[in-house]
């Protein structure tokens, strides 16, 4: 495998009395999509939170690109490469697909924000791609003039990806992607975040869709209750007896 673009070393996390992540090690390299799975509760959400920076961990560190970015903020990460999506839709309904879009591609420039500059593609050509190449990465071409809020979920979930793609990141961390979406656009999202992974972006995958991780992932990380049960291929994983005794009979 190549280098880590980014990795957890023996994360911890602690809350009130509580213990949510408990020495967590992984890592993804570029061009490999890592699962994270577990059941609910086991502290998913909380290590992305952790790894993107809008969480510090209590012990540990995160390192991205080689550098330890422990103490850095989520804007700083941003900066130097990291892009994410949220479980919860981050959309403005009110605007059209190409809209939201284009906020996402001048947010990742330079310049200080303004809603009134035209959105364009940084001058260094690997440094991001213009409204309407998102749109078509994600099979959104013909939907830029639609409004966010009169978008099926699955286009919902797909122009949140364009978003998150807007800054060209290296690494891409993703959480549920596909929460609520129909079965046709799950394999339609599957598709498109194997694209971003085959381009060379280094992409960590929260997902419930146990049948697309299993499919699409290199690499998967078991999480139960805040500890790293299993960490490999997927076949390795799904045999782990541990693995199957967290998932009390769940379909692995
Ligand atoms: N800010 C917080 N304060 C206190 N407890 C928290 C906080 N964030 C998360 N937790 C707790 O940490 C545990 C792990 O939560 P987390 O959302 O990371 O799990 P998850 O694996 O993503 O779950 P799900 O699959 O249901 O989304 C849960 O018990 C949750 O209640």
């Amino acid at each position: 495998m190549t280098a880590p673009v980014i990795s957890g070393h023996a994360i911890g996390w602690r809350v009130g009395g509580a213990q949510i992540l408990d020495d967590v090690t992984l890592d993804v390299g570029a061009g490999e999509l890592l699962g994270i799975i577990g059941p609910n509760g086991a502290g998913k959400s909380s290590l992305v939170n952790i790894l993107s920076g809008v969480t510090r961990p209590t012990t540990g560190a995160v390192h991205l690109g080689g550098a330890d970015v422990t103490r850095r903020s989520a804007t700083r990460r941003a900066r130097l490469g990291l892009s994410r999506s949220f479980q919860t839709s981050a959309l403005f309904d009110g605007l059209t697909a190409g809209e939201n879009v284009h906020l996402a591609v001048q947010a990742s420039g330079p310049a200080p924000f303004s809603p009134f500059r035209p959105a364009r593609p940084r001058r260094d050509p690997a440094a991001g791609e213009g409204v309407a190449a998102l749109l078509h990465r994600v099979r959104m071409g013909g939907r830029g003039a639609t409004l966010a809020r009169d978008l099926s979920h699955g286009d919902r979930r797909k122009l949140e990806l364009a978003m998150a793609l807007a800054s060209n990141p290296k690494v891409l961390l993703l959480d549920e992607p596909m929460a609520g979406v129909s079965a046709e656009d799950v394999d339609g999202l599957s598709e498109i975040i194997g694209e971003v992974r085959d381009s060379g972006v280094a992409v960590a995958m929260v997902e419930h869709h146990m049948h697309v991780v299993l499919g699409l992932a290199d690499r998967v990380a078991v999480l139960h209750h805040g500890q790293l049960l299993a960490t490999g291929p997927p076949g390795d994983v799904t045999r782990d007896e541990r693995v199957q005794q967290a998932y009390l009979g769940e379909a692995l």
